[in-house]
């Protein structure tokens, strides 16, 4: 079952038409990933999934997402959409205060005041994102002072504290070493028994080792999508072909 539906989506940045009738279905407790050259409206298309667009002046979107059957553009309440679909950037971006801090500010921006209610909210979602025993003892500690694959998970933690059903993440791994995208990995592939991941990512073998559909866009369009086994062994499009061979830009 789809857990978000997109039909027809057109995006235009004042003139430039970033995305051109976008059709996906994303479906429950699997990865999906985004791949293509740069500037093919991967993150425009992620971004439009909780609305991260809107705030950007001359941004026009037409067509529907839905969201277990809802139009996130037609009458959801931002503050909910965004509790629902949560997002991990590119760059680790932890707020400048304790690591305790950082995983219960999303908490309490809901109006979540118990200390014991916030403990345990804060120890569960940095349990769920695999660096509990790194932190536990330094939580009062500035979330600055971590490493950057720490300070990925530690964005992670922020982003499942308020519970989501959506993951979306743009290249999650991008700026980490071999050691800590492994770990994200694990982690992701441990996060999907409990929701649903969109991932953008500009490595390919990441989208094959652990993504379980795959879209391949291009100027704005998707040209294939599909189960990332099949997208991989026998991709339908020669354009899809050509970039997963390397044979491409
Ligand atoms: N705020 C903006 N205003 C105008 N144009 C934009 C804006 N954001 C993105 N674009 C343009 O839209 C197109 C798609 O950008 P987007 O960031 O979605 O691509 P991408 O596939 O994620 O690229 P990359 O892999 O390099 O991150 C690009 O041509 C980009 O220059």
């Amino acid at each position: 079952m789809s857990k978000i539906s997109i039909s027809d989506l057109e995006l235009h940045y004042s003139n430039f038409n970033a995305l051109k009738n976008v059709n996906l279905e994303i479906p429950e407790k699997e990865i999906t990933a985004y791949i293509g050259p740069s500037g093919c409206g991967k993150s425009t298309l992620l971004k439009s999934l909780n609305r991260m667009n809107d705030l950007i002046e001359g941004c026009k979107i037409t067509g529907t997402v839905l969201l277990d059957g809802e139009d996130i553009y037609r009458g959801m309440d931002i503050n909910l959409l965004r509790k629902r679909v949560g997002m991990v950037f590119q760059k680790p971006n932890p707020f400048p205060m304790t690591i305790y801090d950082n995983v219960a500010f999303g908490p309490r921006t809901h109006g979540v005041r118990s200390k014991v209610k916030l403990d345990e909210m804060v120890e569960k979602a940095l349990r769920d994102a695999a660096i509990w025993d790194e932190v536990k003892d330094r939580l009062k500690k500035n979330a600055l002072g971590m490493s950057g694959g720490q300070q990925q998970r530690l964005c992670i933690a922020r982003a499942l504290a308020v519970q989501p059903e959506v993951l979306l993440m743009d290249e999650p791994t991008s700026a980490l070493d071999p050691i800590s995208t492994s770990r994200i990995e694990d982690l992701a592939l441990e996060l999907k028994k409990e929701y649903t991941i969109v991932m953008v990512t500009h490595n390919m073998q990441q989208a094959a080792r652990i993504s379980d559909n795959t879209a391949f866009f291009l100027l704005g369009e998707v040209v294939e999508f599909d189960k990332t086994e099949e997208l991989f062994s026998m991709p339908k499009d020669k354009r899809t072909e050509d970039y997963i061979t390397g044979r491409f830009g």
